[in-house]
């Protein structure tokens, strides 16, 4: 058991409300019920595959089912976790930076840009691979802190119930677009390495009323490749990228957080790479829902469907208003293709026809490696 003294940060239920204040304007995401989803109810499928269509970001409401509730409540749990791998001296958090090609372990404040004039980013982030947290500690390939490793049951729990629930998500996807199921979960065996991994992160409290500081900059969740190809806009999140070096990476998001700072942009866009939004629009606050995690795309189900599923742009801020005053968690899990999934334009009735098809495709581990650069990592040992 953890020993730990208790945590004395993170107290959701002592957190104060979003402000109800027109100054933080929010977006108005659909809320699709993880249950309905687990019993194929139809209209819950079709207004989920609008909605990952279109904005690419819901609510998914997690009660009532065996893995809703381990990702409700486990959510708390992996937070307290967290708090206590952020209060490790600093010194020992930096012996976890990633290295050798690898993004796992510990993001110092700091370590990004957060736009292009290189302001740093304030958040810290831990990064858990999910292969390491399933397997006997004589297969992890990695060293964790000790605080890791006592709650490993607990994040292998999680890992499992968040990926179950990103792999039914993307059945109904595949159903609708046509494409057979195992395409996509081949690429997702869970016992597969990839670079699934739960990310703990920590922001500060807001410094002042108007801070400008960015605790997480613009991205899209990379994960799973883009393609590089002059793609028809079918869609208004989908956009070409045509270079072989902006790929992109990440199937599905399962984020939970209990205060604001999360923003999504108002347009939808996909253009990979920029940490700026390339289309006009503004940013709006999503507001934590108790009950609720938020759900997104990654830039791979652009990849895949050939820019018919959107990945969100997205960011975090400190908390408005009150909330600010307090140090900010989230907790999310990141479903990815497995490292030797290769990353290409899937075939399916509901898919445009993209040249890449016929092609064997970049794998997945690369592809994430060389977003992650992209996005203006400065603590990456690149060689
Ligand atoms: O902290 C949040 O609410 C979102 C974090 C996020 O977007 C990310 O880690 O990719
Ligand atoms: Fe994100």
């Amino acid at each position: 058991m953890p020993h730990r003294e208790e945590p004395t940060e993170f107290h959701p239920d002592q957190f104060p409300p979003f402000p109800d204040d027109p100054q933080f304007p929010s977006v108005n995401l659909e809320t699709i019920s993880l249950k309905a989803l687990e019993s194929n109810d139809p209209t819950e499928r079709e207004r989920a595959f609008q909605a990952f269509k279109g904005r690419g970001f819901v609510y998914l409401e997690l009660a009532g089912t065996d893995n809703g509730d381990t990702i409700l409540h486990g959510a708390d749990e992996v937070a307290r976790a967290a708090e206590q791998t952020f209060a490790l001296p600093l010194e020992e958090k930096l012996r976890y930076k990633p290295g050798n090609r690898e993004l796992f372990g510990y993001k110092n404040v700091g370590a990004t840009n957060a736009d292009k004039a290189g302001t740093p980013d304030t958040a810290e982030f831990f990064n858990v691979s999910k292969n390491d947290m399933i397997v006997p500690d004589s297969e992890m390939r990695r060293a964790w802190p000790s605080v890791v490793m006592e709650h490993k049951p607990l994040f292998a729990k999680y890992c499992r119930a968040s990926h179950a629930t990103g792999l039914l998500i993307m059945d109904l996807l595949a159903d609708k677009l046509g494409v057979p199921r195992e395409e996509i979960r081949q690429r997702h065996r869970i016992e597969d390495h990839a670079g699934d991994h739960i990310r703990f992160t920590r922001g500060p409290p807001r410094k002042t009323a108007e801070m400008p500081e960015i605790q997480t900059p613009s991205h899209t969740d990379f994960g799973t490749y883009v393609a590089c190809l002059p793609l028809p806009l079918l869609n208004p999140c989908h956009s070409q990228v045509c270079s072989a070096d902006r790929q992109i990476c990440n199937s599905i998001t399962i984020l939970m957080n209990w205060l604001g700072g999360l923003q999504v942009w108002s347009t939808s866009s996909r253009h990979a790479g920029p940490l700026e939004p390339d289309v006009p629009g503004e940013w709006l606050w999503v507001k934590p829902r108790r009950g609720c995690a938020i759900v997104n795309l990654g830039d791979a189900a652009v990849k895949f469907t050939n820019g018919v599923l959107c990945s969100g742009r997205h960011r975090v801020v400190p908390s408005p208003g009150e909330q600010g005053k307090v140090p900010r968690y989230s907790i999310v899990y990141f479903v990815r293709p497995t490292d030797s999934s290769r990353l290409k334009t899937l075939r399916g009735s509901g898919i445009p026809a993209a040249e890449d098809q016929d092609e064997e495709g970049v794998e997945a581990k690369e592809w994430i490696y060389r977003q992650a650069m992209g996005l203006g990592s400065r603590h990456i040992d690149v060689t």
